[in-house]
């Protein structure tokens, strides 16, 4: 099996927690977007969904594919929201914002009553940190955001470097929120909790992704088929 056919599964077991009436938030990324896909079908052979898209990517798809959309603001209590994620721990602290959305997609997640992540297998790790952490941050005093995130990382323990993301053209990225991404290469980061409201306190940071206590549930695709797990205490 591929790894567009693991991401495929994975959406594939998620729709059977869809039910007819859901107020749904969707994620972002490719193995959202299969979700999206599955959902198409399923919205056009009778399945009356309610969709909150955690971007503009996620709304495009799903306007193409026939998927009924509302805003957050339309809508502002969820009952739940498939999304994908970079990293998933032990306990499903999340590292998310691979595909630039994390702002939406947490502030979606956070007005769900539950949170189903979808991935392959490749995203379980026993220690956040081998993917870069997106931190979303102002434009504005971008230079003194960063210094006081270089700070709090020394502070915590952590080293590595950070990286403005650009796009392929060599242009900054801006998020749906125009804002920019620093993609933080901290390797291991043993005490997320602590990291993620250190974060939260520097008045720059709009947003991180490390997503804590939003995950209830996992569906994740290996070779063998898609598996429902739990957090562990
Ligand atoms: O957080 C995200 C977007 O901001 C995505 O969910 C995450 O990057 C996973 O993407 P993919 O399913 O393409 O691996």
């Amino acid at each position: 099996m591929d790894a567009r056919e693991m991401k495929i599964k994975a959406a594939a077991a998620a729709l059977e927690h869809v039910e007819d009436g859901m107020r749904l938030g969707i994620g972002t990324g490719s193995t959202a977007e299969e979700f999206v896909r599955l959902l198409a079908e399923r919205v056009a052979g009778g399945l009356k969904v309610q969709g909150v898209p955690t971007s503009e990517r996620t709304a495009r798809l799903c306007l193409e594919l026939g998927v009924p959309l509302k805003s957050l603001d339309e809508l502002p209590e969820l009952d739940l929201t498939i999304d994908g994620a970079d990293e998933i721990d032990p306990q499903f602290r999340l590292v998310k914002g691979g595909g630039g959305a994390l702002l939406r997609e947490k502030i979606v997640a956070a007005a769900s009553t539950r949170m189903i992540v979808i991935a392959d297998e490749t995203k379980l790790v026993e220690t956040l940190g081998a993917f870069p952490l997106p931190i979303e941050i102002n434009t504005f005093g971008q230079a003194s955001t960063r210094l006081a995130i270089e700070r709090l990382a020394s502070e915590l323990g952590l080293s590595g470097s950070m990286k403005l993301r650009t796009r392929s053209d060599e242009s900054l990225f801006m998020t749906d929120g125009g804002h920019l991404i620093l993609d933080a290469s901290f390797g291991r980061i043993p005490d997320a909790d602590a990291l993620a409201s250190r974060l939260n306190q520097i008045p720059g940071v709009v947003e991180h992704g490390l997503f804590i206590n939003l995950a209830s549930l996992a569906i994740i695709a290996g070779p063998a088929g898609a598996r429902v797990m739990e957090p562990k205490n």
